[in-house]
């Protein structure tokens, strides 16, 4: 019996003999089994020794459980509606992933964020792998500013808006803009939470950072609160989407002293972008020289700090407590 056919009908009658055809079907069900027993062995050893596979395997095991994260708990945030809370079960879900990939997060300066004043967090964005980083640190009333597409992204989508997640869209910058007064309205008024911006506006994976975008700027001197840069580390030790690089490593996150806003106006936005993305620039090129044994990055070697203090805008406060 060969699946489900007996040998002596087949094949029909007429044929070349039944006897050595059934041994043929027989071969060709053993070659089968062979060949399905054989692939996971040949996933599995891609997996092993070639890197741009291991590296799609990874990134596709890091998008399937963030979906299957969202499936699993859009439901219960959907119980408590739209709200800031809701970040907490995503930041749950996401937390486990470092063990996961063998990525050893350490935290420096976690000190500063303890306050009770209401601040805004900008950070430089290098993958999606940032989430990683965003859930060490992210304090429990803060949303992140993200691009609308994440929205359409299903139960993804579904999942950041019940957290609260604020969006904007970057090709049209009035409404942008809107968003961004809107949210600076209600720190002010209701005086409930922080917000996490990227102000390179997108993932960038050179040494240098790039340009930043003002409107997290514009948000904090609107909402008249102070600014905590926070500094991931470079990845390239580990991950590298061009390369198409992703083992363990360790990344390392540190959060600069607070810039204070008190009294600035919008047109002192330009120079206040300028020195905080100064300070992140010499903090990533400090990180960079140390973690990843790079000399090229961005004007590195002035020291953390030095230069943003010293050279901060007439009137600007910027508390350093650091290094001064
Ligand atoms: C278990 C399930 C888990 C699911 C998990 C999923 C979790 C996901 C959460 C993670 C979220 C991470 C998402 C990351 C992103 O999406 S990054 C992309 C989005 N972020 C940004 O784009 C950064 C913010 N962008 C800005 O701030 C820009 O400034 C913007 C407002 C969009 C305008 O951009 P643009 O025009 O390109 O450039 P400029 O910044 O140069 O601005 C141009 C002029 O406009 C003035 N401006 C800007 N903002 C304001 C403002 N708020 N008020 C007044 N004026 C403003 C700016 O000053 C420029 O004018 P001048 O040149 O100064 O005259
Ligand atoms: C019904 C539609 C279903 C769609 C399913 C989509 C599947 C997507 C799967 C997983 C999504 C994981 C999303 C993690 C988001 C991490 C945030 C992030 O890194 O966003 C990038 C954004 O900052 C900048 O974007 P660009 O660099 O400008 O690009």
């Amino acid at each position: 019996m060969l699946l489900g056919i007996p040998c002596a009908t087949y094949p029909p009658p007429g044929l070349s003999s039944s006897a050595s055809s059934c041994r043929g079907s027989m071969m060709e069900v053993v070659l089968l089994h062979g060949l399905l027993l054989l692939l996971p062995l040949a996933a599995l050893l891609l997996y092993r020794y070639n890197a741009t596979f291991h590296y799609f395997c990874k990134m596709a095991f890091f998008n399937c459980w963030i979906i299957a994260m969202a499936t699993l708990l859009s439901p219960f945030a959907a119980l408590r509606g739209r709200s800031v809370e809701n970040m907490k079960l995503l930041r749950a879900a996401i937390l486990p992933l470092k063990h996961l990939y063998g990525i050893k997060m350490k935290v420096w300066g976690s000190e500063h964020l303890k306050t009770e004043e209401l601040y805004v967090i900008v950070c430089n964005h290098q993958a999606s792998l940032d989430l990683m980083g965003m859930v060490e640190v992210i304090p429990d009333r803060c949303v992140p500013i993200a691009k609308k597409e994440l929205l359409y992204m299903g139960m993804v989508g579904w999942a950041c808006w019940l957290s609260g997640i604020i969006f904007i869209d970057r090709y049209r910058r009035e409404d942008a803009i809107n968003v961004i007064s809107q949210t600076a309205r209600t720190m002010r008024r209701e005086n409930v939470r922080e917000v996490w911006i990227f102000p390179e506006g997108t993932r960038n994976q050179d040494k240098s950072m790039l340009p930043f975008k003002r409107g997290a700027f514009h948000l904090a001197v609107e909402a008249q609160v102070p600014i905590f840069p926070i500094v991931f580390s470079p990845y390239w030790d580990f991950f590298s989407s061009k390369e198409k690089k992703f083992t363990s490593g360790t990344c390392t996150i540190q959060i600069l002293p607070k810039v204070e806003t008190q009294g600035l106006s919008s047109t002192d936005v330009p120079e206040l972008t300028e020195t905080v993305r100064q300070a992140m620039a010499d903090a990533l090129a400090e990180m960079s020289a140390s973690c990843c044994g790079d000399q090229s990055a961005e004007k590195p070697g002035e020291g953390l700090w030095t230069r943003a203090c010293r050279d901060r805008p007439r009137g600007m406060a910027l508390t350093c407590q650091r290094g001064d």
